[in-house]
């Protein structure tokens, strides 16, 4: 019997975004095992749909921000992802243009490390707490993404190009029409239509979109350590 056929699932994100790193290691993790998805990794700019759509960052807010810096903590527990909470995240917040700009680089001219570019910028910020403001700073996370010496220099001048700014607008564009006013936007293509999900909270509507069967989160506190990046996942299974 022929495979079922993938459907297109695109994921819109900043790295700048906590909850963004807990969606896209979930779908990474489970793009063919359990949602049997093409899965398109879209590095997007936050601060430009915020500003676009008329949203403000929701740590504005300060009670939610408090409770943001609890609620993360516990996700990262429950996923084993190695969230932390950064010392100065004010400035990271708004300072994440040049970053997606140098993963847009590195995604138009080789897409095969734009996944494993972007984990390690979610190391830097969101498990290190290291600085990404500095072209050494993305020259040392695509250096651990296993980009060669040649590649780096090329992406941290390519980044300036126009062209490259115009594949991060462009995609900030795409997320917008489709609604977006936060990360991540998830759009999942479904029989010629499209269904747009945001946060890293609806994977199972996201199943139930795709007509997968329902998950059923971590069964018996089972929680094994999964890839070569010491991140752990909680374990899932499948049930009716
Ligand atoms: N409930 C969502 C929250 C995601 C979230 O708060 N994302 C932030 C960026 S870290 C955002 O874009 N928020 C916009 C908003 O809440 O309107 C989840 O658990 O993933």
């Amino acid at each position: 019997m022929a495979a079922p056929m993938k459907k297109t699932v695109e994921l819109f994100y900043d790295v700048v975004s906590p909850y963004t790193w807990i969606g896209f290691e979930v779908l990474c993790r489970y793009r063919t095992k359990w949602l049997n998805m093409d899965l398109q990794l879209k590095p997007f700019f936050l601060g430009g749909v915020m500003k676009e759509s008329g949203n403000k960052p929701p740590a504005m807010v300060p009670n939610k921000g408090v409770y943001m810096i609890k609620d993360i903590q516990r996700l990262g527990k429950y996923y084993g992802i190695p969230l932390n909470q950064p010392k100065d995240f004010g400035s990271v917040m708004f300072g994440t243009l040049p970053v997606q700009r140098f993963l847009t680089a590195v995604d138009m001219a080789h897409p095969e490390y734009t996944e494993e570019l972007s984990r390690q910028f979610w190391f830097r910020i969101w498990k290190n707490d290291e600085p990404v403001t500095d072209p050494q700073h993305y020259a040392e996370a695509a250096k651990k993404a296993g980009l060669c010496d040649d590649a780096i220099a090329t992406a941290l001048k390519r980044m300036k190009d126009q062209d490259v700014k115009d594949r991060l607008a462009q995609y900030t564009k795409q997320a917008l029409d489709e609604g977006a006013f936060g990360s991540p936007w998830i759009v999942a293509h479904i029989n010629g239509k499209k269904e747009s999900i945001f946060g890293s909270d609806r994977f199972p509507i996201l199943a139930m979109l795709l007509g997968k069967r329902r998950m059923a989160w971590p069964i018996k506190g089972i929680i094994e350590a999964l890839n070569k990046q010491g991140i752990c996942f909680g374990k899932f299974f499948e049930v009716n």
